[in-house]
């Protein structure tokens, strides 16, 4: 992140597999990141510890606006245009260290505790990326619902988290590609 920031990268754009938590929520659907729940970051883990890079940012950033309204907006708009909004979800995402996928009593809590999908990454790119003052929009692929059942005979594998990444591969890049050409306008608003 801090090498794009020095080449001058405003804005990152980033996009990730993830485990569907809500029940509302499908394989298949596309959820743009309002939030997040970084588990490592609260046991201790941060990509920001050590001393701080001053010339970088702030010693403690804000992460309330870690994910860019206007830029979620815009998304949601191109989304719809391009004929897929159905599919289309606002949500949290929760990173969790990995590499293992997550127990049931662990997905419960995670519900609980108000997370959409679940994941393990993107999260400390976001915190390194707002450290250093760029615009930062995420979105999560579900590729598999979290397994919340104990009756349940699914197993999360990664082989689903791939298959369901080649069924929406053509959907995403359109939806990226129009965002960058739209946001490229948006910017010198
Ligand atoms: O977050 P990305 O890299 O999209 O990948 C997700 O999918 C993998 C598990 O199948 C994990 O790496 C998880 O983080
Ligand atoms: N859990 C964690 N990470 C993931 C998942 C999941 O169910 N799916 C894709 N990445």
């Amino acid at each position: 992140m801090r090498v794009f920031k020095l080449m001058g990268v405003q804005t990152m754009i980033m996009t990730n597999a993830a485990g569907g938590l809500n029940p509302d929520y499908r394989v298949g659907d596309v959820m743009i990141l309002k939030d997040h729940i970084n588990l490592p970051g609260l046991g201790g883990t941060n990509p920001l510890m050590g001393p701080n890079e001053d010339r970088f940012g702030l010693r403690f950033p804000c992460t309330s606006d870690a994910y860019d309204r206007d830029l979620r907006a815009l998304a949601l708009s191109v989304g719809a245009e391009l004929g897929f909004g159905d599919l289309l979800r606002e949500g949290v995402y929760c990173v969790q260290g990995g590499p293992n996928f997550e127990s049931i009593a662990e997905c419960r809590m995670l519900r609980i505790m108000g997370a959409d999908a679940i994941g393990m990454s993107t999260v400390h790119e976001v915190l390194v990326a707002r450290h250093c003052g760029m615009r930062c929009f995420a979105l999560s692929l579900v590729s598999n619902m979290a397994i919340m059942d104990y009756d349940s005979v699914e197993r999360a594998n990664h082989d689903e988290v791939l298959e369901t990444g080649r069924l929406r591969a053509k959907q995403l890049e359109s939806l990226v590609s129009e965002l960058v050409d739209r946001m490229e306008t948006h910017n010198t608003c």
